[in-house]
């Protein structure tokens, strides 16, 4: 199987990184700046799981270069998918799956429109890793997981061919069949965990120890739970009480990857986030006003080096 990572930040490197050192055949395909950046420092991992350094790396820069591919693992933020689809229109044309990792919900439907939705599989991640200043990836804690699945019945084989490749890779994978599911699930705790961290500029564990701040993660996720309902997924009450456990669980000093980006100055993904549940709950005319409200703070800090 030849997988191309679109978008070699930290869980582009990171499941690339872990695909190659089990085998796998692996490009990186990146921007010009992101090259050249790898071609000076080379792709390290840093890692709670053991640290690995992808020895010369296969990096493009253009996807007229790849040869064929089989599965794009596409993982840029979300306010660069516009920038990215026409690469991505390219690598489904030689016949490529796209196995979208990105926080959200908005991009799933834009993806099967622009790309056909016999090439999007359904994906996500649960990890907490960032870029070092070296573009190298460090990776905290426990989590690493990657799920996948079919979104249509004729995807089941390449997500078969995506489990047994996964199987020896250094982290936990899922071939999961109900992936719309999951991603409502995943969209549910981030829309509230980014929200509360990165407006509050805190970690989960200051969070936690305010009542009034907890009370809006647990509104937030109420209301993504009701919002799913409006757009055919359903999220069962015992699914809301184990995102506040989860919440619960997390180390005190752990935070949201949109929370880390204000911290560094980056552009952030509210509107992505909580701008798309916003523009999703108008067009069913349904109100969030929780998460309207995050949106609004979050967003003067929305532009790259704001603070
Ligand atoms: N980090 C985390 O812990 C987690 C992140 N997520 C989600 O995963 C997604 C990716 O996050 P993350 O890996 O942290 O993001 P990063 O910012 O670390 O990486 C994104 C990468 O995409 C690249 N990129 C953007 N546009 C293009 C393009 N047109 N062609 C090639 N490369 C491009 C950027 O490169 P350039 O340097 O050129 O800008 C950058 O390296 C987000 O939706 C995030 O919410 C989900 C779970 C956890
Ligand atoms: C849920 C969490 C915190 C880890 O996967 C995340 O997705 C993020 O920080 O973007």
């Amino acid at each position: 199987m030849r997988i191309v990572v679109l978008g070699a930040g930290a869980l582009g490197v990171y499941f690339g990184g872990r695909w190659i050192e089990a085998g796998a055949d692996v490009t990186f395909l990146v921007r010009e700046k992101r090259a050249a950046q790898i071609k000076e420092n080379g792709l390290k991992i840093n890692s709670t799981h053991g640290d690995y350094e992808i020895k010369d790396p296969h990096v493009l820069t253009d996807p007229g270069e790849v040869e064929s591919a089989d599965l794009v693992l596409f993982s840029v933020k979300g306010f660069h998918l516009e920038g990215a689809l026409d690469h991505l229109i390219a690598l489904a044309a030689k016949g490529a799956y796209v196995l979208p990792v990105l926080n959200g919900i908005e991009h799933i439907g834009i993806l099967q429109e622009r790309i056909g939705k016999e090439y999007v599989l359904g994906g996500l991640s649960y990890i907490f890793a960032t870029l070092n200043d070296e573009g190298h990836v460090e990776q905290a804690g426990d989590m690493h997981h990657l799920y996948f699945g079919p979104l249509e019945a004729s995807q089941k084989k390449v997500c078969k061919k995506l489990e047994d490749i996964s199987y020896d890779a250094g982290f936990i994978s899922k071939n999961h069949p109900g992936m719309m599911q999951e991603i409502w699930k995943k969209y549910m705790f981030i829309t509230a965990l980014s929200g509360v961290t990165t407006a509050s500029n805190l970690p989960v564990g200051s969070i936690r120890e305010h009542p009034e701040s907890l009370h809006v993660a647990k509104m937030i996720l109420c209301e993504i739970q009701e919002l799913a309902e409006k757009f055919g997924a359903v999220i069962p009450d015992e699914d809301v009480d184990a995102a506040i456990k989860n919440i619960y669980s997390l180390d005190p000093k752990a935070t949201s990857s949109m929370h880390k980006d204000r911290l560094k100055g980056l552009h952030l993904e509210v509107d992505h986030l909580q701008g798309g549940a916003v523009r999703m709950a108008e067009t069913v005319n349904f109100d969030v006003p929780y998460i309207r409200a995050i949106l609004g703070i979050i967003k003067p800090y929305e532009k790259a080096s704001i603070g």
